[in-house]
Protein backbone atom coordinates (compact mmCIF):
# COMPACT_ATOMS: atom_id res chain seq x y z
CA UNK A 1 0.00 0.00 0.00
CA UNK A 2 1.18 3.54 -0.69
CA UNK A 3 1.78 5.85 2.20
CA UNK A 4 0.08 8.35 0.06
CA UNK A 5 -2.60 8.27 -2.50
CA UNK A 6 -4.14 11.02 -4.42
CA UNK A 7 -7.19 10.13 -6.70
CA UNK A 8 -8.79 12.53 -8.93
CA UNK A 9 -7.83 15.38 -6.97
CA UNK A 10 -10.04 18.88 -8.31
CA UNK A 11 -9.47 21.89 -6.49
CA UNK A 12 -10.88 25.40 -7.94
CA UNK A 13 -11.02 29.06 -5.92
CA UNK A 14 -13.30 30.90 -7.67
CA UNK A 15 -14.54 30.07 -11.47
CA UNK A 16 -10.12 29.09 -11.52
CA UNK A 17 -9.79 25.40 -11.88
CA UNK A 18 -6.44 24.74 -10.38
CA UNK A 19 -6.14 21.09 -9.90
CA UNK A 20 -7.40 19.41 -12.38
CA UNK A 21 -7.86 15.97 -11.63
CA UNK A 22 -4.58 14.97 -10.13
CA UNK A 23 -3.57 11.06 -9.76
CA UNK A 24 -0.49 10.24 -7.29
CA UNK A 25 1.11 8.44 -5.20
CA UNK A 26 4.33 8.51 -2.86
CA UNK A 27 5.36 5.11 -1.52
CA UNK A 28 7.05 4.63 2.18
CA UNK A 29 10.64 6.09 2.17
CA UNK A 30 10.34 7.74 -1.85
CA UNK A 31 11.79 11.02 -2.23
CA UNK A 32 9.60 12.79 -4.96
CA UNK A 33 10.38 16.11 -6.49
CA UNK A 34 7.13 18.31 -8.21
CA UNK A 35 8.52 20.88 -10.72
CA UNK A 36 6.56 23.32 -13.15
CA UNK A 37 5.94 26.68 -14.11
CA UNK A 38 4.95 29.27 -11.71
CA UNK A 39 0.79 29.40 -11.02
CA UNK A 40 0.92 25.50 -11.96
CA UNK A 41 -0.58 24.53 -8.78
CA UNK A 42 2.83 23.06 -6.91
CA UNK A 43 1.79 24.39 -3.78
CA UNK A 44 -2.18 24.07 -4.03
CA UNK A 45 -1.35 20.22 -4.34
CA UNK A 46 0.69 20.35 -1.41
CA UNK A 47 -2.00 21.99 0.36
CA UNK A 48 -4.48 19.70 -0.29
CA UNK A 49 -2.37 16.77 1.11
CA UNK A 50 -1.96 18.54 4.56
CA UNK A 51 -5.66 19.93 4.15
CA UNK A 52 -5.03 23.39 4.51
CA UNK A 53 -7.06 23.65 1.61
CA UNK A 54 -10.62 21.29 1.10
CA UNK A 55 -10.51 19.84 -2.66
CA UNK A 56 -14.08 19.76 -4.06
CA UNK A 57 -13.32 17.02 -5.73
CA UNK A 58 -11.06 13.48 -4.90
CA UNK A 59 -9.29 12.11 -1.89
CA UNK A 60 -6.16 11.86 -0.23
CA UNK A 61 -5.75 8.66 1.14
CA UNK A 62 -3.05 8.43 3.89
CA UNK A 63 -1.67 4.80 5.34
CA UNK A 64 -5.26 3.99 3.96
CA UNK A 65 -7.27 6.60 5.80
CA UNK A 66 -8.88 9.02 3.66
CA UNK A 67 -7.99 12.23 5.22
CA UNK A 68 -10.53 14.11 3.20
CA UNK A 69 -13.35 12.66 4.67
CA UNK A 70 -15.56 14.59 6.47
CA UNK A 71 -15.58 12.57 9.24
CA UNK A 72 -11.62 11.30 9.45
CA UNK A 73 -10.11 12.51 12.44
CA UNK A 74 -8.15 15.59 10.96
CA UNK A 75 -5.84 17.17 13.73
CA UNK A 76 -4.46 12.91 13.99
CA UNK A 77 -4.37 12.77 10.00
CA UNK A 78 -2.33 16.47 10.44
CA UNK A 79 -0.07 15.24 12.65
CA UNK A 80 1.17 12.18 10.40
CA UNK A 81 2.40 15.34 7.85
CA UNK A 82 5.26 17.71 8.11
CA UNK A 83 5.17 20.57 6.49
CA UNK A 84 8.00 23.46 5.53
CA UNK A 85 7.13 26.47 4.13
CA UNK A 86 8.81 28.77 1.52
CA UNK A 87 8.40 31.21 4.42
CA UNK A 88 9.87 30.11 8.13
CA UNK A 89 6.83 30.77 10.01
CA UNK A 90 8.81 30.71 13.19
CA UNK A 91 7.41 32.20 16.39
CA UNK A 92 9.20 35.34 16.82
CA UNK A 93 8.63 35.75 20.81
CA UNK A 94 9.63 31.92 21.07
CA UNK A 95 13.43 30.57 20.83
CA UNK A 96 14.76 27.77 18.69
CA UNK A 97 13.90 24.74 21.08
CA UNK A 98 10.85 26.50 22.21
CA UNK A 99 9.40 26.81 18.65
CA UNK A 100 10.61 22.96 18.45
CA UNK A 101 8.58 21.78 21.35
CA UNK A 102 5.64 23.91 21.43
CA UNK A 103 3.28 21.45 19.44
CA UNK A 104 4.83 18.68 20.57
CA UNK A 105 3.06 19.62 24.38
CA UNK A 106 0.28 21.23 23.12
CA UNK A 107 -0.90 18.97 19.95
CA UNK A 108 0.44 15.70 21.26
CA UNK A 109 0.61 16.25 24.60
CA UNK A 110 3.79 15.15 25.15
CA UNK A 111 5.48 16.25 28.79
CA UNK A 112 8.17 19.29 28.27
CA UNK A 113 10.99 16.97 29.31
CA UNK A 114 10.41 14.65 26.69
CA UNK A 115 9.39 17.43 24.03
CA UNK A 116 12.64 19.55 24.62
CA UNK A 117 14.59 15.67 24.36
CA UNK A 118 12.96 15.27 20.87
CA UNK A 119 13.53 19.09 20.12
CA UNK A 120 17.39 18.47 20.77
CA UNK A 121 17.48 15.25 18.70
CA UNK A 122 16.06 17.04 15.94
CA UNK A 123 17.94 19.88 15.83
CA UNK A 124 20.91 18.34 15.88
CA UNK A 125 19.86 16.62 12.81
CA UNK A 126 20.25 19.54 11.30
CA UNK A 127 23.25 21.00 12.72
CA UNK A 128 21.67 23.69 14.99
CA UNK A 129 22.58 22.19 18.78
CA UNK A 130 24.07 25.77 19.68
CA UNK A 131 21.20 27.90 18.99
CA UNK A 132 18.85 26.11 21.39
CA UNK A 133 18.49 29.68 23.06
CA UNK A 134 18.37 32.38 20.43
CA UNK A 135 15.58 33.74 19.31
CA UNK A 136 14.63 33.35 15.09
CA UNK A 137 15.97 37.07 14.32
CA UNK A 138 19.08 35.96 15.60
CA UNK A 139 19.10 33.30 13.19
CA UNK A 140 20.32 33.39 9.15
CA UNK A 141 17.15 32.48 6.99
CA UNK A 142 18.77 29.43 6.66
CA UNK A 143 19.12 28.44 9.79
CA UNK A 144 15.60 29.31 10.18
CA UNK A 145 14.52 27.39 7.85
CA UNK A 146 16.87 24.26 9.62
CA UNK A 147 14.75 25.23 12.56
CA UNK A 148 10.97 25.28 10.86
CA UNK A 149 12.73 21.34 9.27
CA UNK A 150 13.59 20.29 12.85
CA UNK A 151 9.92 21.59 14.37
CA UNK A 152 8.15 19.44 11.60
CA UNK A 153 10.66 16.37 12.43
CA UNK A 154 9.43 16.66 16.20
CA UNK A 155 6.05 15.53 15.18
CA UNK A 156 7.43 12.35 14.05
CA UNK A 157 5.64 12.87 10.82
CA UNK A 158 5.24 10.08 8.35
CA UNK A 159 5.41 12.41 5.35
CA UNK A 160 7.98 15.61 4.95
CA UNK A 161 6.19 18.07 2.64
CA UNK A 162 8.59 20.85 1.22
CA UNK A 163 6.98 23.68 -0.36
CA UNK A 164 10.20 25.72 -1.99
CA UNK A 165 11.61 25.64 0.98
CA UNK A 166 14.96 27.34 -0.79
CA UNK A 167 13.19 30.44 -2.44
CA UNK A 168 13.02 32.83 0.00
CA UNK A 169 16.87 32.59 0.64
CA UNK A 170 20.17 34.37 -0.43
CA UNK A 171 21.50 31.86 -2.61
CA UNK A 172 24.67 31.30 -0.52
CA UNK A 173 22.39 30.01 2.33
CA UNK A 174 20.57 27.68 0.15
CA UNK A 175 23.10 24.91 0.39
CA UNK A 176 23.09 24.37 4.10
CA UNK A 177 19.23 23.78 3.88
CA UNK A 178 19.39 21.26 0.90
CA UNK A 179 22.40 19.44 2.52
CA UNK A 180 19.77 18.83 5.10
CA UNK A 181 17.33 17.83 3.23
CA UNK A 182 19.38 15.17 1.30
CA UNK A 183 19.99 13.91 4.59
CA UNK A 184 16.65 13.08 5.79
CA UNK A 185 16.25 11.69 2.18
CA UNK A 186 19.69 9.29 3.05
CA UNK A 187 17.90 8.43 6.68
CA UNK A 188 14.38 7.08 4.48
CA UNK A 189 12.40 10.42 5.14
CA UNK A 190 9.31 9.94 2.59
CA UNK A 191 9.31 13.37 1.14
CA UNK A 192 7.38 15.45 -1.32
CA UNK A 193 8.85 18.18 -2.39
CA UNK A 194 7.93 21.40 -4.79
CA UNK A 195 11.14 22.81 -5.95
CA UNK A 196 12.78 24.95 -8.59
CA UNK A 197 16.16 23.23 -7.15
CA UNK A 198 16.68 20.97 -10.32
CA UNK A 199 20.24 19.66 -9.02
CA UNK A 200 18.06 18.13 -6.01
CA UNK A 201 16.14 16.89 -7.97
CA UNK A 202 18.47 15.16 -10.12
CA UNK A 203 20.16 13.74 -7.80
CA UNK A 204 18.11 13.11 -4.90
CA UNK A 205 14.68 12.26 -5.75
CA UNK A 206 13.79 9.24 -6.61
CA UNK A 207 10.82 10.60 -8.76
CA UNK A 208 10.32 13.38 -10.70
CA UNK A 209 6.67 14.68 -11.75
CA UNK A 210 6.43 17.61 -14.00
CA UNK A 211 2.96 19.52 -13.05
CA UNK A 212 1.27 22.06 -15.62
CA UNK A 213 -2.37 23.80 -15.86
CA UNK A 214 -3.12 21.76 -13.20
CA UNK A 215 -2.22 18.20 -14.18
CA UNK A 216 0.79 15.94 -13.61
CA UNK A 217 2.31 16.15 -17.27
CA UNK A 218 4.34 12.80 -16.82
CA UNK A 219 6.75 11.48 -14.19
CA UNK A 220 9.69 9.37 -13.53
CA UNK A 221 13.10 8.85 -12.59
CA UNK A 222 14.65 11.78 -12.55
CA UNK A 223 17.33 10.73 -15.17
CA UNK A 224 14.59 10.14 -17.57
CA UNK A 225 12.30 13.08 -16.61
CA UNK A 226 15.18 15.45 -16.76
CA UNK A 227 17.51 13.80 -19.55
CA UNK A 228 14.53 12.43 -21.86
CA UNK A 229 11.28 14.22 -21.30
CA UNK A 230 8.23 12.98 -23.21
CA UNK A 231 6.74 15.87 -23.29
CA UNK A 232 7.23 18.62 -25.53
CA UNK A 233 5.63 21.41 -21.99
CA UNK A 234 8.35 19.37 -20.36
CA UNK A 235 11.07 19.94 -22.68
CA UNK A 236 9.82 23.98 -23.02
CA UNK A 237 10.47 24.28 -18.96
CA UNK A 238 13.42 22.48 -18.94
CA UNK A 239 14.86 24.16 -21.71
CA UNK A 240 13.87 27.55 -19.87
CA UNK A 241 14.86 26.50 -16.01
CA UNK A 242 18.21 24.91 -16.85
CA UNK A 243 19.16 27.67 -19.09
CA UNK A 244 17.61 30.87 -17.76
CA UNK A 245 19.69 32.92 -20.78
CA UNK A 246 17.47 30.95 -23.29
CA UNK A 247 15.51 32.96 -25.29
CA UNK A 248 12.15 31.58 -26.75
CA UNK A 249 12.02 32.03 -30.60
CA UNK A 250 8.75 34.30 -30.98
CA UNK A 251 6.55 33.90 -34.06
N1 LIG B 1 -5.92 30.82 -1.47
C1 LIG B 1 -6.08 31.11 -2.77
N2 LIG B 1 -7.09 31.87 -3.21
C2 LIG B 1 -7.26 32.15 -4.52
N3 LIG B 1 -6.45 31.69 -5.51
C3 LIG B 1 -5.41 30.93 -5.14
C4 LIG B 1 -5.16 30.59 -3.76
N4 LIG B 1 -4.05 29.81 -3.71
C5 LIG B 1 -3.62 29.66 -4.98
N5 LIG B 1 -4.44 30.34 -5.84
C6 LIG B 1 -4.29 30.38 -7.31
O1 LIG B 1 -4.06 29.06 -7.75
C7 LIG B 1 -3.16 29.06 -8.85
C8 LIG B 1 -2.03 28.10 -8.59
O2 LIG B 1 -1.25 28.61 -7.50
P1 LIG B 1 -0.13 27.73 -6.79
O3 LIG B 1 0.48 28.62 -5.75
O4 LIG B 1 -0.67 26.42 -6.38
O5 LIG B 1 0.89 27.52 -8.01
P2 LIG B 1 2.42 27.09 -7.97
O6 LIG B 1 2.61 26.14 -9.09
O7 LIG B 1 2.79 26.63 -6.60
O8 LIG B 1 3.17 28.46 -8.30
P3 LIG B 1 4.55 29.07 -7.72
O9 LIG B 1 5.66 28.22 -8.32
O10 LIG B 1 4.55 30.46 -8.27
O11 LIG B 1 4.48 29.00 -6.24
C9 LIG B 1 -2.73 30.51 -9.08
O12 LIG B 1 -3.51 31.03 -10.12
C10 LIG B 1 -3.07 31.16 -7.76
O13 LIG B 1 -3.38 32.51 -7.95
Amino acid sequence: MALVEIKNLHKSFGSNHVLRGIDFTVEQGEVVCVIGPSGSGKSTLLRCVNLLEQPQEGQVIVRGEDITDRDCHLDAARQQIGMVFQQFNLFPHLTVLQNCTVAQTTVLKRKSSEAARVARANLERVGLTEKVTAYPAQLSGGQQQRVAIARALSMDPALMLFDEPTSALDPELVGEVLTVMRKLALDGMTMLVVTHEMAFAREVADRVAFMDGGVIVEQGPPAELIGNPAHERTRTFLRRVLDPTHVEPTG
